[in-house]
């Protein structure tokens, strides 16, 4: 069996793109991968949150899923929208990385916590609104691109640390560069961080579709971000809005945490809803419920009139 790969050109992607293959390989398969260039990919001198429509870094690559010309497209589970087109799905998510962001800099000494005052480079509104309702001294300047810019921009002192997940740090190598780990309770993570998802076609042949998930899906992060991504789709955010969602498994019981925080900081909501793991998505549903009717609705639309 043959599957063609298909993937953005980063360094983070192609990472994702040759674990994937590795994988695809010792369960006997043979691959190549298709490198795709991606709107995201190519506007550079944007926030995302002003690009705005969604699928920035998908649309491409779904375009070649749907005429065939890839049979998979690799993404990092948190750039994907969450609702998919009908004729798409997803077939597989990879055992998950270590959740947390994480503070990069070439000073070893920065600390959120210390009280000192420095600049700090993110484009995620999320994270953006957690420094100012969780650490207001700190200062925040806008930094798009891939992770090799942001890290060039680092390098030439355009602020003095960036706001990374550890899962793409980790992955590029550059764990030496890592000054804090931030805390879950604070900065928790954005859905499906730290998760590479499998993205095909329904037309896709049914013998490559059952392999493929039997050699790549991983069932409990697969639960995890069912329940998370359901939380997201009933709050109807993409990946530009602070919507934060983990969940955890344990005994077969699903805890997730989640919630959405102003974009000044003045105000974060968040709860935690348990159910069963045979049913993950009503976890998501649940929670996201809960949450409008504390206030969510009104922080998010406020949220969309802003971006
Ligand atoms: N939005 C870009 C993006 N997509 C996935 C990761 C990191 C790896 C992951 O979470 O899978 C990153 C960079 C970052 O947020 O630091």
């Amino acid at each position: 069996m043959h599957i063609k790969i298909g993937t953005r050109g980063s360094r983070l992607a192609l990472w994702q793109a040759y674990y994937v293959e590795n994988i695809l390989q010792k369960g006997g398969l043979t691959t190549e991968i298709v490198l795709i260039d991606t709107k995201g990919d190519q506007i550079l001198d944007r926030s995302l949150s002003k690009i705005g429509s969604k699928g920035v870094f998908t649309q491409e690559l779904e375009d070649q899923l749907r005429d065939g010309r890839i049979d998979i497209a690799v993404h990092s589970a948190k750039d994907l929208q969450s609702e998919l087109d009908d004729d798409l799905q997803l077939i597989a998510f990879t055992e998950r990385e270590r959740v947390n962001d994480v503070l990069v800099s070439h000073n070893q000494r920065l600390s959120l916590g210390s009280g000192e005052t420095f600049v700090v480079g993110t484009s995620s509104t999320r994270r953006v609104a957690m420094l100012k309702h969780f650490y207001p001294h700190i200062r925040t300047v806008d930094m798009r691109g891939n992770l090799q810019t942001r890290l060039r921009k680092l390098e030439e002192g355009q602020c003095d640390a960036i706001l990374l997940a550890f899962a793409g740090v980790h992955r590029m190598e550059y764990d030496g560069l890592i000054a804090e780990h931030l805390s879950l309770d604070e900065f928790t993570p954005a859905v499906g961080q730290g998760s590479v998802a499998i993205e095909c076609s329904q037309q896709l042949d049914e013998e490559k579709r059952t392999q493929l998930r039997a050699l790549l899906n991983h069932a409990d992060t697969e639960t995890c971000l069912l329940a998370e991504r359901a939380f997201l789709r009933r709050l109807q955010g993409g990946c530009s809005v602070p919507v934060f969602g983990l969940a955890g498994l344990e005994n077969d019981t699903v805890t997730l945490k989640g919630g959405v925080v102003r974009l000044d900081g003045s105000q974060i909501l968040k709860q935690t809803q348990s159910g069963p793991a045979s049913a993950p998505e009503n976890i998501g549903i649940q929670l996201a419920e809960t949450l409008l009717s504390q206030g969510a609705a009104e922080i998010l639309a406020a949220i969309k009139q802003n971006l």
